[in-house]
């Protein structure tokens, strides 16, 4: 089996990348940053840091990297077996044409061995939202085709990788907590289903996106914003401060109680699974940034993501909100010189007022209840 994977980045090292290695497929990396391609053609492997209660170190083995924007990237996508991406939702579309012309490569060439193209990122059904931008850059007579041989899997993603502090800077190093947990959409496979060791196969997996994205995201993402309000640096030190976490707690509860009407989750059983985040919240083997898990508020912020969805779900089944209603307000106060989406958010406020800026942001309705309860916790925190 041979695979590519677009990203070579904390989660494409760290979790994506080795299950491929480790299972004994051959794998090639999609970058655009040298320094990394570089280094893993020079040593073809890399050292991952498992930190828990007993740290260990695992080497990844026989991998090698290309260019992303290269033409070996088309060669790739017409030979591999299985592609897979962990670029960050806004690059999806950038790696598109690429894969695009690979397949038209692959068709070309006669190959008719089934190819299954994996999305792992934090997002709803992101390989679906990719398929739509790879065929809309693929001449319309190959489309037949590539709904008869390639599979678009959708999966969930869960896997804590902070940027590795590596000691001895090396640009390959990365530091991961125990935890995992990759599951993918069995229905959307073409061929036979791939058994790779660490990723899940299930035919209910929106139930599945939406636990982790509308739990541990929801959590994280008011962890790191409430974290920012208070001082605090890291999520460790954010959700071991008793406001913080009371709240963070509260939202992920009031999330889970619209998970529990829609798929009929066991009460029990997802209260365990919102104390299980909490206690990797605060991992204190990993050093994990609030700039990190706040980073691109405006995504965040938006319809469909972790702050916004979970609220229009309470709004569906008239469920109380006030914790994740606190969460957005503190959203809406997240700043970093680093992101330009957070410099977006603070001018848009600064133009706007909070009332108007949500809404464009969030697609909820200005003159709605829940905006106007956002805005009285947003003037609060200020
Ligand atoms: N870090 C984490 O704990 C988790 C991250 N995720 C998701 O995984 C995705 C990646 O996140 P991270 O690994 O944290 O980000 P990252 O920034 O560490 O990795 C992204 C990688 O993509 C590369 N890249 C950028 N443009 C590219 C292009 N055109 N072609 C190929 N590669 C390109 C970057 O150079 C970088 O190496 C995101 O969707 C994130 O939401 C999901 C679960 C956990
Ligand atoms: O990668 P994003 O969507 O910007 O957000 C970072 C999130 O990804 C994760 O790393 C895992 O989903 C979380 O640790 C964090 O909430």
């Amino acid at each position: 089996m041979k695979a590519l994977h677009f990203g070579a980045g904390n989660i494409g090292r760290g979790f994506i990348g080795k299950l491929l290695a480790d299972a004994g497929i051959e794998l090639t990396f999609a970058d655009v940053n040298q320094a990394v391609l570089d280094a893993l053609n020079a040593r073809k492997e890399y050292p991952v840091h498992v930190v828990g209660e007993q740290a260990l170190v695992e080497i990844v083995k026989g991998v090698d990297a290309i260019n992303s924007t290269s033409e070996e990237v088309i060669s790739k996508i017409a030979q591999v077996d299985i592609v897979t991406t962990a670029v960050g939702p806004q690059i999806l579309e950038r790696i598109a044409p690429g894969i695009a012309k690979g397949l038209a490569k692959r068709s070309d060439s006669g190959n008719s061995r089934p190819l299954n193209i994996i999305a792992c990122e934090n997002m709803v059904r992101g390989t679906s939202q990719l398929k739509v931008q790879v065929l809309n850059a693929l001449p319309a007579q190959y489309h037949d085709w590539v709904e008869a041989h390639v599979g678009f899997v959708d999966s969930a993603v869960d896997r804590i990788v902070p940027p590795s502090e590596s000691a001895s800077n090396d640009p390959l190093e990365v530091t991961v907590e125990t935890f995992s947990e990759w599951i993918v959409d069995k229905t959307q496979f073409k061929g036979q289903l791939p058994q790779i060791p660490g990723m899940e196969l299930t035919d209910n997996l929106m139930a599945f996106v939406e636990r982790k994205l509308f739990t541990l995201n929801t959590g994280h993402a008011i962890t790191a914003y409430l974290g920012q309000l208070n001082g605090h640096k890291t999520i460790r030190d954010a959700i071991l401060d008793g406001k913080v976490r009371a709240i963070v707690k509260g939202a992920m509860e009031e999330s889970g109680a619209v998970l529990i009407k829609r798929y009929g989750f066991d009460p029990a059983k997802h209260a365990a699974y919102i104390n299980k985040i909490l206690g990797r919240f605060e991992n204190p083997y990993l050093k994990d940034d609030v700039e990190r898990v706040g980073r691109q508020p405006l995504r965040k912020l938006s319809a469909g993501d972790r702050l916004i969805k979970p609220t229009l779900g309470t709004l569906e089944y008239h469920l109380p909100h006030p914790n994740l209603v606190t969460g957005i307000a503190a959203a809406m106060h997240y700043h970093s010189d680093q992101d330009p989406q957070a410099q977006e958010l603070a001018a848009l406020l600064a133009e706007k007022g909070p009332q108007d800026a949500l809404a464009q942001v969030s697609g909820l309705d200005s003159k709605s209840e829940v905006v106007a309860d956002v805005v009285k916790a947003y003037n609060a925190i200020k």
